[in-house]
Parts: C-alpha cells; sequence; structure tokens
C-alpha cells in the first residue's frame, strides 16, 4: 500500500448554493419583502460578529448562470454549528423564497506533501491562519469539486509518496505565479460529499480564475490526475447590496 498523505483539517465548511424563486417572491408586499430582508440582515450581522470573535467566517456571492443565484460559503469550528446556520437559514422567511441549487460540506485541509516545520504544527501561526481563514472578500469566487483520478496508470492512489510529492511541489510552484492574484482554499470531502476536494478560489479579477485553471490543466497532476465537477463563479454580495438585489 502507498503511504498516505496525512491531512491538517481546520474549520468545516459548506458551500450552499440557492435559487431565488423571483415568481414567488414578487406576490409578496413591499412590506413583507422588507421584513424578510431585514430579518436575514440580523442573521448576517450575527455571523459578522462570529467573524469579528475569529469563531467562524463566511462570505455570500451571487452566482451567475442558471445553476444558482447566490451562494454562501460558510465555515465553523465543528459541523453541528455548521448545521445550526444551515438551519437559521432555512427558517428565515427569505429562505421560502431560495430553492436548494447544490451544496458541498468539506473541511479546509492541508496536507504534507511540502516540508513543514518543527513542533506542533496546530499552534504554528501561519498554518493556522490558512486552517482557520476569515474568508478574504474579494470581487470573485471560483468554486468547483474535484477528484483525484483512479484509473489504469493514472491511478493517483496507487503512486508512491515522493512521486506524489514531487507532483504537488509542481503544483505549487504554478500556484505561487499567481501569488496576489488568486488566494485558494482547498477544502477536503472524502467521507463527506461526493468529490474528494472542493477548490474555492476568491479574486479582485475574475479573468484571473480562467488563466489558472486553465495553466493548471497542463501541469501533470491536473493532466493526468483532475476530474472535475460543476464550476461555479460570481460576484461579491456585500450586506449593504443585499436589498438592491432582491429588489423586485
Ligand atoms: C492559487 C494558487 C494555488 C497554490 C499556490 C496551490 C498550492 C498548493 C500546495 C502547495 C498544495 C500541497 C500542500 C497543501 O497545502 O495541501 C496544494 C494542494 C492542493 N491543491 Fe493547490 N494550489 C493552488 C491552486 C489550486 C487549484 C486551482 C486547484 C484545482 C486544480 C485544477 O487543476 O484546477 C488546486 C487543487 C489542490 C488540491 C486538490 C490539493 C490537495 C491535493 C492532495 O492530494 O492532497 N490548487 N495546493
Amino acid at each position: 500500500m502507498s503511504e498516505a498523505a496525512q491531512t491538517l483539517d481546520g474549520w468545516y465548511c459548506l458551500h450552499d448554493f440557492r435559487t431565488v424563486d423571483w415568481a414567488a417572491w414578487k406576490t409578496l408586499t413591499n412590506e413583507e419583502r422588507q421584513e424578510a430582508i431585514q430579518e436575514f440582515l440580523t442573521l448576517v450581522e450575527k455571523w459578522e460578529k462570529t467573524e469579528a470573535a475569529n469563531e467562524g467566517s463566511h462570505a455570500i456571492y451571487t452566482i451567475m448562470g442558471q445553476k444558482a443565484d447566490i451562494m454562501f460559503m460558510l465555515l465553523r469550528p465543528t459541523m453541528e454549528e455548521l448545521h445550526e446556520i444551515e438551519t437559521a437559514i432555512n427558517k428565515t422567511k427569505l429562505a421560502e423564497y431560495l430553492v436548494p441549487a447544490y451544496s458541498y460540506v468539506s473541511v479546509v485541509e492541508l496536507s504534507n506533501y511540502l516540508p513543514a516545520e518543527a513542533g506542533d504544527p496546530y499552534e504554528n501561526p501561519e498554518v493556522r491562519r490558512r486552517l482557520y481563514p476569515i474568508l478574504p472578500k474579494t470581487n470573485h469566487v471560483c468554486f468547483y469539486p474535484m477528484d483525484k483520478r483512479r484509473q489504469g496508470n493514472d491511478n493517483w492512489y496507487m503512486l508512491p509518496m515522493e512521486e506524489r510529492r514531487n507532483l504537488m511541489r509542481a503544483h505549487g510552484m504554478t500556484g505561487r505565479k499567481y501569488a496576489g492574484k488568486v488566494v485558494q482554499i482547498i477544502t477536503g470531502s472524502v467521507g463527506f460529499d461526493d468529490y474528494e476536494w472542493g477548490v474555492t478560489l476568491f479574486s479582485n479579477d475574475v479573468l484571473q480564475f480562467k488563466k489558472l485553471v486553465y495553466e493548471m490543466r497542463f501541469d501533470e497532476v491536473s493532466a493526468r490526475f483532475g476530474e472535475f465537477g460543476s464550476f461555479f463563479v460570481g460576484n461579491i454580495l456585500p450586506k449593504e447590496k443585499m436589498e438592491q438585489f432582491l429588489h423586485v
């Protein structure tokens, strides 16, 4: 058996995609819509307090195309807390007009492919910053789930550790070219959801997603082993713009 990579695991993560039922939303009176929006904003204010206390993080984006209209990305220390916010969203009036479109459950993950510093990694401030990240509220987000292929000669899980390490090193080098342009958060989902990882990219320039993902297709690890689910791309929805977004 090949040596399994060891993972460091951080906050639990829910990507929650919804489609707005505009036809039903329009049947409400202005006053009812206002009440629903205000109730929702109160919930977001609660998330902001959690984030300010470093006990979790969240980001809200509108999503392009017909796969969904809105995405909530939520991070919490436990799966129970994550479930609590999912349920809190579902109990709001607004949720009656948000049809579930897709969801993804995972946990922020770092692996030991690259050399680590000495000592307990969970005490290392740089590692902690990456395992318990405050989500950057960049203009754009890109999310997709992915697997590593297990087919014939292209079976990632049969490769020796050293070979996987070399491939991941090359992957990291390509990624580093996008430093300052794209922030990646890799979440592991083996045993939690349909794919093995969730890839969430943040950038102020949406075109950088296309450039990075395309360039990575030529990296051996993506070219030989990458299998991808649906891609979602979107624009930040700050609290102040929620009312405008929902205005009909
Ligand atoms: C924005 C740039 C960027 C950078 C700098 C970067 C670097 C790194 C490093 C150094 C490491 C390994 C150590 C760790 O931290 O785990 C990883 C790990 C990983 N990556 Fe990555 N990645 C990036 C970006 C980046 C992208 C765009 C993708 C999607 C691939 C594509 O073709 O669409 C991706 C995927 C992954 C995955 C699935 C893993 C876990 C693989 C596993 O088998 O465990 N990643 N990644």
